[in-house]
Parts: C-alpha cells; structure tokens; sequence
C-alpha cells in the first residue's frame, strides 16, 4: 500500500497548471487521463459492450478519449451525452471520437457502464432525472466504473451531493481526492484505483500506508523499549482493555495504576494500586515512563478530575483518549500539553473543538493546530492530523469495529506506539494501521479482546 497524496479540486487544478506551464498541454492530460482509464476497463471487461456517459466538462472529455481508444479495440462501445462539450479540450475529444452520440434519456443499457458526466467540476447536485437515469443504468450492468471521481460526490468533502449508485471501480485521475478517502462517498465504489497521468501531485495529506516496524535490537531490554502508564479508574474493565493492547503493541512494559486484584487479564501488567491523585502523581513521576495513558474508563467525577490533573502535569508524552476528553471538553482540568496524542471520536471531537467548518481532513488538522497535538478523529474513515498540517487518512477499516472497546484498544496501542518510537504523529499512524490490520485478521463479529490477540501477527507482517 503507497502514502497517496490527496489533493483538493483546487490543488488538482493547480498542479494542472504547473504541468501545462511545463510544456503539457491541456488536452495532452485529457488523452494520458483516457488512456489510462481506458488500459483498466479493456483489463477488466474485454469486448463485453460498454456504454459511455459523457458530461459538459473535462471529465466527459476523458469520457469520449475513452471510447475513441476502446473502439479500437474492437470494444462495442456507445456514447450518450449529457449536453454539448463546453471545453475546448472536451470538443476536441468529442470531435476525435467522432461516432454517434445518443441523449442520456435514450441510451439503452450495457454489460458494461462509465459514469464520466462530472468529476472535480460538479458544483451542485444531479438534477433528479440525470441522477435517476445514471442509477438505472449503472445497477442493469455487470461492471461499472467512475471517471475520476462518481459523479455526484462533493470532491473536497466526500458529501453526496444527489443519491450516488454503488459503482465497482473508481478511476482517480492523477492524485487522490478528499471524496476518494471520506466517508460517504468513499463507500460508493468497491476498489480504487489511482492512474498515474504525469502531473507532480505533491500533498499534506495522504492516505495512511502501511508502517515499516522494527524488532527490538539486541541491547534492548523493558525499559529501553519503553515503559507505559495506564491511568485507569471506575470502569476498570476499559483500562485494563487499553493496558493489554499497550502490552501486545510492542512496548516493553506496561503499568496499570487503578484498583487492584479485581480484574483477570495478563499477568505481564503490572498493577498498581493508585486510586487517588497524589497516588497516581507520585507513580508518574517515575523517570523511565515513556508515555502515559489516560481515559478509557477513567470516569468524570472529582476523583477523575484530579487524577486526569495529575496525568496533565506529569510532563510525559501522553495519549488522551474517552473520559479524559470529555473532561477536557468541559474545561474542568487544564490545558491539553503539546506534543499529545488525542483520540476523539465525533462526538468527543465537538464537545472538545466545537463545530468546525469544513471537510473532516479541515476540521482534524485545524484541531490539531489549534491544540498543538495529533489528533486521531476516529470513525469508519479515521483521519490523523499533526500540528504542522500534515494529515492521513485512513481507508477501509471493517465496520466490525464499531463495537464497545476497540477505541480503547486503539488508545493503548497509540500510547504502546508512542513508547516505542517517540514521534506522536508517526505513532498514531502505526496505531491506526494495526488496529485497522488486526481488524481484518480477526474478520467477523470480533470483540475487542479478539483485536488484541490479533495485535503480535499484525506486528509481524510489518517487520
Ligand atoms: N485536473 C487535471 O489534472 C485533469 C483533469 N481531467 C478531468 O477533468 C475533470 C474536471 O473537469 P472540469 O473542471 O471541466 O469539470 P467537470 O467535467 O467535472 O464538470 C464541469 C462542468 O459541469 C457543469 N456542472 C457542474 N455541476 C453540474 C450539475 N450538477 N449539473 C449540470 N452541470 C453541472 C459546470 O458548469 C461545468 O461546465 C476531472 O475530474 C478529470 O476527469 C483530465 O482531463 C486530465 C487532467
Ligand atoms: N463503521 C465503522 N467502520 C470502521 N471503523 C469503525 C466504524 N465504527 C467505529 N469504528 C472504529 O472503531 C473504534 C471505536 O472507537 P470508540 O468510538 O472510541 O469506541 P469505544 O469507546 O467503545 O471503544 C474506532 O477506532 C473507530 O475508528
Ligand atoms: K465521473
């Protein structure tokens, strides 16, 4: 899996231009663009027939570069039209196709269908017949695919702008765009795939690759590795689901500070009885301790108040998870220290940064810089912000996760991460990936428990 770079509509456009003004034409783009989307469906679908659905713009332009090149294939291949080519670029390719081209009303349906109405151009909703039509048409074929982007989806966002047929394959030309990795319109293809047209795409954003890992050196030993504090409380079941997955996460030894003698679960963690703040002050103010823990079943009363005050002075790298958001979202404890990793998810996210304007890539990064962390907005696309405006996107994660526990899997991995590698951002990202990895290992109707046992094999394959 590559680090894609993600670019918005504009950024597109604009790496366009820095191409064109290197010598490319405009309309040179639009052929790479048509061969390549061409190269994938001729791949895929053979000379099954194939019916064309081209717009105004530039995308309907790859749409009739499309055809022109599949015909000679000897692909049975018809094109319907939404309307005359408003670009020169898109006349030009329509004149080359120079066959036929029926009204979208008319066009009877194919084995094979290409939605290449709109791409990053699209600025309002499909009127309802057009969204209609492009529906029918794309449920009654056996292979479909999206140009650039299904028309419909808002780029920048991943918001429907009208109802969006589930299409098989979604063609990104040149770089990835917000819609290709956010939710919901990221779950209107099946596979994505990115076809390389020559224009230098380079981003802040990317979509999360997998991590490179290593094994402890020989040299190494727990505390070297890396120590990590759990501070757990009320719900102990919670913390203890964190301190496992710090535990299985690479680091070499994890503390849980709570109750103590109530609760199974491994042996290798070391429990310590630290139910008050001064308690849980003096434990954190052990040298060695790589990171620290704080949140999943911390609870919100005073006693959560005053140890989550302990935690936010210890002068540790920190992992801010649950209770400990909310906590934070109220203001009732002080500041979040630089250089943390917060875990929110949507709701925890608006409690603690309010409603920020934008797509969900704007609003993770805005809140990671107006807090100086690396914010994890979680979700069934997780997107991981750091302060200096670099963010991830993570694609693809089973929804067998939204179940109780796996956030707390998530933050102990994150601070079993941090522990080991000491980068916050580079940390969130493994976290993010092994969760994700363990996830699919564990396949179907898993507890969060099951993801831990996932973790060392997850490991594993990234070393
Ligand atoms: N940016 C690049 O580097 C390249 C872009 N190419 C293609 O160009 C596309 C962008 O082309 P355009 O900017 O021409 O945009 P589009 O082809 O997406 O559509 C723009 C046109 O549609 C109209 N329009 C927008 N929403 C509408 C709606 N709901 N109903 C009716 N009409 C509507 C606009 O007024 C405009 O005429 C990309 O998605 C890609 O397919 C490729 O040709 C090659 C290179
Ligand atoms: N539909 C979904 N698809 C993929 N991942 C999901 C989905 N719903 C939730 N997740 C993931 O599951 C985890 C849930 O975390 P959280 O909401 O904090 O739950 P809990 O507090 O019960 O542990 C997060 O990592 C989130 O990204
Ligand atoms: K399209």
């Amino acid at each position: 899996m590559s680090d894609l770079p993600i670019l918005t509509a504009a950024q597109m456009r604009e790496a366009e231009q820095a191409a064109i003004a290197s010598g490319i034409a405009e309309y040179e783009l639009m052929e790479r663009a048509g061969a390549a989307v061409a190269e994938i469906i001729w791949r895929a679908g053979g000379r099954r027939d194939l019916l064309l659905l081209c717009g105004p713009g530039n995308n309907g332009g790859d749409g009739y570069v499309v055809a022109r090149l599949l015909r000679a294939r000897r692909v049975p291949v018809r094109v319907a039209a939404l309307g005359e080519s408003r670009t020169e670029s898109a006349r030009r390719a329509r004149s080359s196709w120079g066959g036929p081209v029926e009204t979208l009303e008319d066009a009877a349906p194919a084995t094979q269908i290409v939605d290449a109405l709109f791409g990053t151009g699209l600025s309002r909703g499909l009127d309802s017949a057009v969204a209609d039509r492009l529906r029918c048409l794309t449920e009654q074929a056996a292979f479909s695919y999206a140009v650039d982007l299904p028309s419909s989806v808002e780029t920048d966002s991943g918001a429907l702008l009208s109802a969006v047929p589930q299409f098989g394959v979604c063609i990104a030309l040149g770089a990835l765009k917000p819609a290709h990795v956010l939710h919901p319109a990221a779950g209107s293809f099946k596979r994505l795939i990115c076809a390389d047209i020559g224009v230098a795409a380079s981003a802040q954003a990317h979509r999360l690759a997998a991590p490179h890992l290593e094994a402890p050196r020989g040299a190494d030993h727990k505390y070297s590795r890396g120590l990590v504090a759990v501070v757990g409380g009320s719900m102990a079941g919670a913390g203890l689901l964190a301190a496992e997955a710090a535990a299985r996460s690479g680091a070499g030894m994890v503390r849980l500070l709570g109750a103590v003698g109530e609760l199974s679960g491994s042996d290798a963690i070391v429990r310590v009885k630290a139910l008050q703040a001064d308690c849980v002050e003096a434990e954190l103010s052990d040298e060695r301790l790589a990171t620290v823990l704080a949140g999943p079943g911390l609870g919100r009363d005073q006693n959560a108040v005053g140890r989550l005050s302990a935690v936010l002075r210890c002068g540790r790298p920190l992992v801010l998870d649950a209770d400990a958001l909310t906590l934070l979202g109220k203001g009732e404890v002080g500041d979040i220290p630089p250089s943390s990793i917060l875990t929110p998810h949507e709701g925890e996210f608006v409690r603690l940064f309010g409603d920020l304007p934008g797509s969900k890539i704007d609003r993770t990064r805005e809140a990671a810089r107006r807090s100086a962390a690396v914010v994890v907005l979680k979700g069934s696309d997780t997107v991981i912000g750091a302060p200096d405006g670099r963010v991830t996107v993570a694609t693809g994660a089973s929804p067998w996760l939204s179940t109780a526990g796996t956030g707390d899997v998530l933050a102990g991995l994150a601070a079993g991460r941090l522990a080991v590698v000491a980068d916050p951002f580079r940390a969130a990202c493994e976290a993010v990936w092994l969760h994700g990895e363990a996830a699919r290992r564990a396949r179907a109707a898993f507890v969060a428990d099951d993801l831990i046992a996932q973790l060392p094999a997850a490991i594993a394959s990234r070393l």
